[in-house]
């Protein structure tokens, strides 16, 4: 069975950060691991307090999951401040994984700082360049270049190419937060492709970009190309927002196994 390792925030609520990741990891038959950065008091309307774990703990549980298991895609999401950031950075050049993809989490859908601002250069300087494919959403991809309002899908693409002037492999921005069709723009240094679905109308978004980041690792680490792995990714996010979840009084969660209910 081929791994994934999740390196991440957890939110109570089960439908964002580590929980999602991991959901979405079995989802695909993917075996699933995390190494958790930070807690999260968390439900669909609010996050109401964040505590951090030490360095320590989060380089102790790196070393735990590289020394003994072959790792064949590793997903990066909620990393919140500079100390998380540097073990997390150092380790993966130690121990070299072949596929990372980061989402590079900033603020969650009900407004709560996630990504300490002070914390923002190190994600760049020392997480981007370690990137096989870098995932944000409008608002995270104009915070990485300090772009003031992307709005359509030329501006998406001269986004995307600043970002990869960066370091990262590939960058996906994700036009989740745009008007209309859900497209999302895709550039390798060489080409652009862009990933489009019907916008479904819901409120039931909770977790979406933790989603769509853990099912492209979840390809990758099957062997796909990393094209071949986001398209499957795009169909499984469409198919998890189409059936979401109305749990609880704010933004539900998407349904992970969908396709258990779908026959
Ligand atoms: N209403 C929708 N209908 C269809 N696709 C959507 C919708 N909303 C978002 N998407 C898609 O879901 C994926 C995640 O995008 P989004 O922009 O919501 O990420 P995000 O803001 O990082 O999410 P999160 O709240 O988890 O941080 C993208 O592929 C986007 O195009
Ligand atoms: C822990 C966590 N990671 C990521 C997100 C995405 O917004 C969230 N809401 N919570």
């Amino acid at each position: 069975m081929k791994t994934a390792l999740t390196i991440a925030g957890s939110d109570s609520s089960g439908g964002a950060g580590i929980q999602a990741d991991l959901k979405t990891f079995s989802a695909h038959g993917v075996y699933g691991m995390s190494v958790i950065v930070s807690i999260t008091a968390q439900n669909t309307q609010k996050v109401v307090e964040v505590e951090d774990l030490s360095p320590k703990i989060i380089g102790a549980q790196l070393d735990a999951v590289f020394s003994d298991i072959k790792v064949d895609a590793v997903k990066i999401g909620m990393v919140s401040n500079p100390g998380a950031i540097g073990v997390i950075a150092e380790k993966l050049i130690q121990y070299k994984p072949k596929f990372v993809v980061l989402d590079p989490v900033m603020v969650s859908k009900s407004g709560y700082d996630l990504l300490k601002p002070e914390a923002r250069n190190s994600l760049i300087e020392k997480l981007l360049p370690l990137a096989t494919v870098v995932t944000p959403n409008l608002f995270e991809a104009e915070r990485l270049i300090n772009k003031r309002e992307i709005t359509t899908i030329e501006g998406m693409k001269e986004a995307a190419k600043q970002i990869y002037a960066l370091g990262p492999q590939a960058v996906l921005i994700k036009g989740g937060h745009l008007e209309g069709d859900a497209i999302d723009v895709f550039y390798d240094g060489k080409q652009f492709e862009t990933f489009e679905e019907e916008r479904i109308e819901t409120k039931n978004t909770h977790g979406t970009g933790c989603t769509l980041s853990s099912a492209i690792a979840s390809h990758l680490a099957k062997g796909e190309t990393l094209q071949e792995a986001i398209e499957g990714a795009k169909k499984y996010i469409q198919g998890a927002i189409r059936h979401s979840l109305a749990i609880g009084r704010g933004s539900g969660p998407t349904n992970h196994f969908f396709q258990w209910f779908e026959k």
